[in-house]
C-alpha cells in the first residue's frame, strides 16, 4: 500500500481547480458546435450538479471511461509469459505513429490492472509497433476534448494509469524506438528503465501545443533528470536523440538492434521473480515513504522471504556445493 494517496489526490485537486474555472469553461463550450460529441458531453458535465459542486463527488471514473470509449482506433496488446514471468505490452495505432486514442487509454488501464494482480510477474516490456514508440495523445481525439473539464478528466484518468504503472510490483522497461513525443515521453518516463534505440527521438513537446505534461510525466521526468534539466526540456520542447538521453539520465541503455537490448535485459532474469519484486517494493517505499517508515517496510519485505522455500532451497544448494 502507498504511504500516501499522493497521485490521485493531486489529480483530484487539479479537477477542483478546473471546476473553479467553470465560468470560463462554460463560455468556451458555448462557442462550440452543438453537433460535436465532446462538446455535448462537456456541456452535460458542466450542467451536472455532481461534477460542478465541490461538496459532492467531483470525479466519476465510470463517466470518464464512457467518454474515452467514444474515441476509438488502435490497440494495446498484452502478452504474458507465465514461465519467464515476463510480459510484453505492444502499442499499435497504424498511420498515427502509435498515438493514444481514448479506447487505447482504457485498454492500457485494464492491462495495468491485470499486471498488478499477476503474482509471478517479473517484468513488463513496453514497446511501440512499426518502429515508433508513441507520439502521445491522438491529436484528433485531443481536438474533441479540448475543454478544461474534459482535459482534467482525461488527465486524472491517464495520470492515475501511469502512476499505477509506475507502482507495479514488477520491473517496467520502456523499449523505445523512433518517435516518443508528448504523452509518449510521459509513458516512458513512468517506467523503471528505458532502453533507447539509436533511432529514437524523445521529446516533451507539449509546449508546442500550448500545454504542459498532464499524465504525471513532468513529475517523473524531474525525478529522473533533476529539476533544472526537466525544466529546460519541458520549456524548450527539445527533441533528444539516444545519446543525449543517456547523458541526461533519461536513457539507461542505448542499442542499435534487438539482440543488444535482449542481452541488456538478461540482467533482470538472474534472480528469482520474488527477489525482483521485493527489490521493486523496497525502492518504491524509499521513494514514497519517510525514512523510518521505509526502513520498517524493508524489514517486512525481508521477513516475507527469509526462511521461505526459495531461501532454504538456495541455502541447501550452496551448502551442497561446498
Ligand atoms: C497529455 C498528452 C499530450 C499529448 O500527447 S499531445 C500530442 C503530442 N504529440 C505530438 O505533438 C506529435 C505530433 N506529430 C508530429 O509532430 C509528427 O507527426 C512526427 C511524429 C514528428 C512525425 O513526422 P513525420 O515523420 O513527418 O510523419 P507525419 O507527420 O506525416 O506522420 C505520419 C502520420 O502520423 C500521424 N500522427 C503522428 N502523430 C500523431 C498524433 N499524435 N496524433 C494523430 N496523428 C498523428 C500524422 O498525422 C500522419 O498522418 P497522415 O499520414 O497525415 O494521415
Amino acid at each position: 500500500m502507498a504511504c500516501n494517496a499522493g497521485p490521485m489526490r493531486r489529480l483530484t485537486s487539479l479537477l477542483v481547480l478546473k471546476l473553479e474555472q467553470r465560468g470560463a469553461a462554460t463560455r468556451l463550450l458555448a462557442r462550440r458546435r452543438q453537433s460535436d460529441y465532446a462538446s455535448k458531453a462537456a456541456q452535460a458535465l458542466v450542467a451536472s450538479n455532481t461534477i460542478m459542486s465541490p461538496e459532492q463527488s467531483l470525479y466519476r471514473e465510470s463517466e470518464t471511461r464512457n467518454l474515452l470509449s467514444h474515441f476509438g482506433g488502435g490497440h494495446i496488446h498484452l502478452e504474458k509469459d507465465e514461465n519467464s514471468g515476463i510480459a510484453r505490452l505492444l502499442i499499435e495505432h497504424e498511420g498515427k505513429k502509435n498515438a493514444f486514442s481514448g479506447s487505447m487509454i482504457l485498454q492500457l488501464a485494464d492491462h495495468v490492472a491485470e499486471l498488478s494482480k499477476w503474482k509471478d510477474g517479473r517484468a513488463v516490456i513496453i514497446r511501440g509497433a512499426n518502429g515508433d514508440f508513441c507520439t502521445g495523445a491522438d491529436l484528433n481525439f485531443v481536438q474533441k476534448i479540448a475543454t478544461p473539464v474534459l482535459g482534467a478528466k482525461m488527465s486524472i484518468f491517464m495520470g492515475s494509469v501511469l502512476a499505477k504503472l509506475h507502482q507495479l510490483p514488477l520491473i517496467t522497461v520502456a523499449h523505445v524506438e523512433g518517435y516518443a513525443l508528448g504523452g509518449g515521453a510521459e509513458l516512458l518516463s513512468a517506467c523503471d528503465f528505458r532502453a533507447v534505440s539509436t533511432t529514437a527521438n524523445i521529446g516533451f513537446v507539449h509546449g508546442r501545443l500550448g500545454v504542459s505534461p498532464g499524465w504525471g510525466g513532468g513529475t517523473h521526468l524531474t525525478q529522473l533528470v533533476g529539476w533544472r534539466t526537466a525544466l529546460r526540456l519541458m520549456a524548450s520542447a527539445q527533441v533528444l536523440d539516444a545519446n543525449e538521453c543517456l547523458r541526461l539520465g533519461l536513457a539507461d541503455f542505448v542499442f542499435s538492434n534487438d539482440s543488444e537490448v535482449s542481452a541488456w535485459f538478461e540482467q533482470f532474469t538472474k534472480t528469482s521473480a520474488q527477489s525482483v519484486r521485493a527489490a521493486k517494493r523496497i525502492v518504491l517505499n524509499a521513494q514514497e515513504c519517510d525514512y523510518s517508515e521505509s526502513l520498517n517496510r524493508e524489514r517486512d519485505v525481508f521477513a516475507e522471504l527469509w526462511g521461505g522455500q526459495r531461501h532454504l532451497q538456495a541455502l541447501q544448494k550452496l551448502a551442497g556445493s561446498k
